[in-house]
C-alpha cells in the first residue's frame, strides 16, 4: 500500500497546492472527490473566512481535504485555532515552521504536512513529529527555497523516514514516474491546478498559465530575501528593474502588496502577480480535476 494513500485514506497519492486566494473549497472538494487530497488555502485570510470555507468543502465532499496554513500570515496563529476546532483530516504548513502546533494539532487528530525546501528543515520537522513532509523545490510556484526538485527529493527521502511527498514541476504522468523513482510516496500539484474548471481563478490568470512558454515563470525577490517564482509581466519586470537598482525591501514589498488579488480576482495580467510555477509551460487545457487527477496516474504503479 502507498503510504501516503495510507496516511491520508485517500485513492490516488496527489495532494492538490494550497495555493493562496486559488485554493478555495470547491477546488479542494474537487481534488478530494477525485481520489487526491484537496486542501484549501488559508493563505492571508482571517480565521472566520478559514472556518466558513471548512464548512463549505464538508457539504461538498465526504471524503479527506485539508487546509493549508501560510506561516507568513498575519492571522497565522487564530487560523492555527480554528483549525484544530474544526478538525479537517490534514493541515499542510508553508513558509516557515510549524513545531509550536504540531503538539496540538496531533492531540486533534490532524495529520501534519509541512512543506519544506531543505534537509535541515526535513529533519526537524520529522523530529518535531511532522506525519509527513512536501519536499518543494525550486520549480514551484509562489514562495520557493533554491534547490531543484530533482536534487531536493531524494535527499529529504535519505534523510527522513517518514513518508515524503515531492512537489514542484509537476505537469503530467512523467513527472509522476520521476518523482517515484526518487523515492518520493506522492507529489503534490498547485499550477496544473489553476487551469482547472473547479478553480475559480479569473479565466485571464488561466489563459496566461497556458499561454506561458519554457522560460516565463520567472523569480522575484531573491535580493529581499522572499523569493517568489510567477509569470513574467509589467509587474515582474518592474521588480527585478528596482532590485537591479538596489531598491529598498519596503519599496520593493510594496509593489507586491495586493498583487495576487489583482491577478486573481480583477483579471489584472500585467500589474497582478500570477504565481506559477515553470510546469506552466506543459499545462495546454482547462479540465475538470477528476480528469487532472486520472491524468498523473496514465500507466502509473504505485
Ligand atoms: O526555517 C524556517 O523557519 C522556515 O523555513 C522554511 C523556508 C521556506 C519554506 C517554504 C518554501 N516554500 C514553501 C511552501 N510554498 C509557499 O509557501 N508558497 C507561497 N506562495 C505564496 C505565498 S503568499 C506570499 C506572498 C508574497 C510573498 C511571499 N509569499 S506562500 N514553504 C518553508 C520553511
Amino acid at each position: 500500500m502507498n503510504r501516503i494513500c495510507e496516511l491520508l485514506g485517500i485513492e490516488y497519492p496527489i495532494i492538490q497546492g494550497g495555493m493562496a486566494w486559488v485554493a478555495t473549497a470547491e477546488l479542494a472538494a474537487a481534488v478530494s472527490n477525485a481520489g487526491g487530497l484537496g486542501l484549501i488555502a488559508a493563505g492571508g485570510a482571517p480565521a472566520d473566512v478559514v472556518r466558513e470555507q471548512i464548512k463549505k468543502a464538508r457539504t461538498l465532499t465526504d471524503k479527506p481535504f485539508g487546509v493549508n496554513v501560510m506561516l507568513m500570515s498575519p492571522f497565522s496563529d487564530e487560523v492555527m485555532e480554528v483549525v484544530i476546532e474544526e478538525k479537517p483530516a490534514v493541515v499542510a504548513t508553508g513558509a516557515g515552521n510549524p513545531g509550536k502546533y504540531i503538539e496540538r494539532l496531533k492531540e486533534a487528530g490532524i495529520k501534519i504536512m509541512p512543506v519544506i525546501a531543505s534537509v535541515a528543515m526535513a529533519k526537524r520537522m520529522e523530529k518535531a513529529g511532522a506525519d509527513a513532509v512536501i519536499a518543494e523545490g525550486t520549480e514551484a510556484g509562489g514562495h520557493i527555497g533554491e534547490l531543484t526538485t530533482m536534487v531536493l527529493t531524494p535527499q529529504v527521502v535519505d534523510a527522513v523516514s517518514i513518508p515524503v511527498v515531492s512537489a514542484g514541476g509537476y505537469a503530467d504522468s512523467r513527472g509522476t514516474k520521476a518523482a517515484f523513482a526518487l523515492g518520493a510516496d506522492g507529489i503534490q500539484v498547485g499550477t496544473r491546478f489553476i487551469c482547472s474548471t473547479e478553480c475559480i481563478a479569473h479565466e485571464n490568470y488561466k489563459n496566461a498559465v497556458l499561454k506561458a512558454k519554457d522560460r516565463d515563470a520567472v523569480v522575484t525577490g531573491r535580493s529581499t530575501g522572499a523569493p517568489v517564482r510567477a509569470l513574467k509581466n509589467k509587474l515582474t519586470k518592474e521588480y527585478q528593474r528596482l532590485e537591479k537598482e538596489g531598491a529598498s525591501a519596503e519599496e520593493i514589498e510594496e509593489l507586491g502588496v495586493g498583487g495576487l488579488r489583482r491577478a486573481f480576482q480583477d483579471g489584472d495580467i500585467e500589474n497582478g502577480s500570477l504565481m506559477a510555477g515553470q510546469s506552466a509551460a506543459m499545462v495546454h487545457e482547462i479540465q475538470p480535476c477528476a480528469e487532472i487527477v486520472k491524468d498523473y496516474f496514465k500507466d502509473v504503479e504505485f
